[in-house]
């Protein structure tokens, strides 16, 4: 892409059922793309030992999520495993502002209410696991939740992978590496699309005159 064509932001999705290996792709793509901001999303959830205030999540209680809600400081939000999730508008709107893009780490409702909003900036990928023995094994060695939240994130799983036919890619995440290549070589591409280098039409012109 040429330096001197401003570029519009755009709203990068990842989706999965839980395990599949969304943040593991997340946080190697983001230590790779300068230009790639990640959207800090906000969880009446309890925060699991590993998990860092404003870096993973912000953890809130309800009477401040149902504040957010009220105030329409969210994006979108949605109830997932009985915690409630948020996309604080403020940041997203800074980064995109800015030509950067954002990187979302929600499921198949917020991925909807952000395409009834903004469809032509967004890009969704769906992340699979390449079956469901390994995507039990992995829930299982991150050790992150009790026994009973394993088996309950299992029992959602087949629910949330209906949901693929609604996003733009379909990555199965099978070695970690390939995976992250393949995210990065969408974010290549759909940087390159004519509507998201508003600039194009001057530099042309300026091409054309013999500039
Ligand atoms: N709609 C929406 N979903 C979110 C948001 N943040 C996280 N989620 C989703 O909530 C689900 C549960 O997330 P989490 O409790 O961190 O579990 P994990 O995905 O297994 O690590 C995942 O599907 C996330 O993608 C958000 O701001 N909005
Ligand atoms: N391609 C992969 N191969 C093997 N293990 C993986 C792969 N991707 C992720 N994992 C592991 O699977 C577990 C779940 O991954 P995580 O990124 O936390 O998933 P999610 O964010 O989708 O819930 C973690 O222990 C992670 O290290």
């Amino acid at each position: 892409m040429e330096p001197n064509i401003p570029r519009r932001g755009m709203m990068l999705v990842l989706s999965s059922p839980s395990g599949a290996g969304k943040t593991s792709i997340s946080r190697r793509v983001l230590a790779e793309e300068p230009e790639l901001k990640m959207s800090v999303s906000m969880t009446t959830r309890t925060r699991r030992a590993g998990e860092a205030e404003g870096i993973d999540y912000y953890f809130v209680d309800l009477t401040t999520f149902n504040l957010m809600v009220n105030r329409r400081e969210f994006l979108e939000y949605a109830k997932v495993f009985d915690n409630y999730y948020g996309t604080p508008r403020s940041t997203v709107e800074k980064e995109l502002a800015g030509g950067r893009d954002v990187l979302f780490d929600i499921d198949w409702q917020g991925t909807q209410t952000l395409a009834q909003a903004a469809r032509d900036d967004l890009v969704s990928i769906f992340i699979l696991p390449p079956s469901t023995a390994e995507l039990e094994r992995r829930l299982r060695t991150r050790a992150r939740d009790s026994l009973d939240e394993v088996a309950r994130r299992m029992g959602r799983a087949a629910d949330e992978m209906s949901h693929w036919p609604e996003y733009d890619y379909v990555i199965v995440n099978r070695d970690l590496e390939e995976s992250v290549a393949r995210v990065r070589a969408i974010l290549v591409a759909e940087r390159l699309r004519r509507q998201r280098q508003p600039g194009l039409a001057e530099f042309v012109k300026r091409l054309r005159e013999g500039q």
